[in-house]
């Protein structure tokens, strides 16, 4: 897949992380039908890969469901097998190459200057700003200024509101965690993911 093109044209990354396989499941599946077109499984997770199975099992081939916070070159590659198209990490390490080698697109975490070089020529796909909430859309800003062609993704502490503001400030999509899923990850009510769903879709739209 291409993770960029994916990014810019949707937007919006949703990040399922949570102690219930079972609801993490049905959370990956409530996202996937509001229209959620890229969500990760973090591998912090329980059986983290074995959602990512029956994710990929029940969406088909083509959705662009990927592995979050995957560390190491054995994760990469375990990530790859359960079924992820594409990898997320939370700062540059040896998961980055492997993902290189296994042939899927990383998105890749820095927060500084130097970390965005060197995710950029490790070959991430785009960046990974996080935490985002440090430096908020001003840092975003910043940044883009010596960096205009890199493709952040701020993630950690987007609402729909900062979601708008980090778009605004040339963000090509944001990764939304806790915010978008709530208690959804521990058997809360798929209808009002369904409905925070709806709100950020809406916040992320051109
Ligand atoms: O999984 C990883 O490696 C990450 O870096 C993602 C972050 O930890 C948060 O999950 C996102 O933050 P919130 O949207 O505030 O919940």
């Amino acid at each position: 897949m291409n993770l960029l093109d994916e990014l810019r044209t949707h937007r919006l990354l949703a990040i399922v992380r949570g102690p219930d396989p079972a609801a993490a499941l049905t959370a990956v599946l409530t996202l996937a039908e509001s229209g959620v077109a890229l969500v990760e499984v973090s591998l912090t997770s329980a059986d983290a890969l074995d959602v990512i199975r029956r994710a990929r099992a029940a969406l088909g081939p083509d959705y662009a469901l990927g592995a979050g916070t995957v560390l190491s070159a054995e994760d990469a590659r375990a990530a790859a097998d359960a079924g992820a198209a594409f990898l997320v990490t939370p700062a540059i390490s040896a998961s980055l190459a492997e993902g290189g080698r296994l042939g899927l697109p990383v998105l890749a975490g820095a927060l500084t200057p130097t970390e965005v070089v060197q995710a950029s020529s490790g070959g991430a796909a785009a960046v990974k700003l996080f935490p985002a909430s440090l430096g908020g859309p001003d840092y975003l800003g910043a940044l883009r200024d010596p960096f205009p062609g890199t493709a952040f993704v701020p993630v950690g502490g987007v609402d729909a509101d900062g979601a708008r503001q980090y778009l605004g400030r040339g963000a090509v999509a944001v990764g939304v965690g806790s915010p978008l899923l709530g208690d959804a990850v521990r058997g809360g009510d798929p209808a009002a993911l369904r409905e925070r769903a709806a709100a950020f879709l809406a916040a992320v739209r051109r």
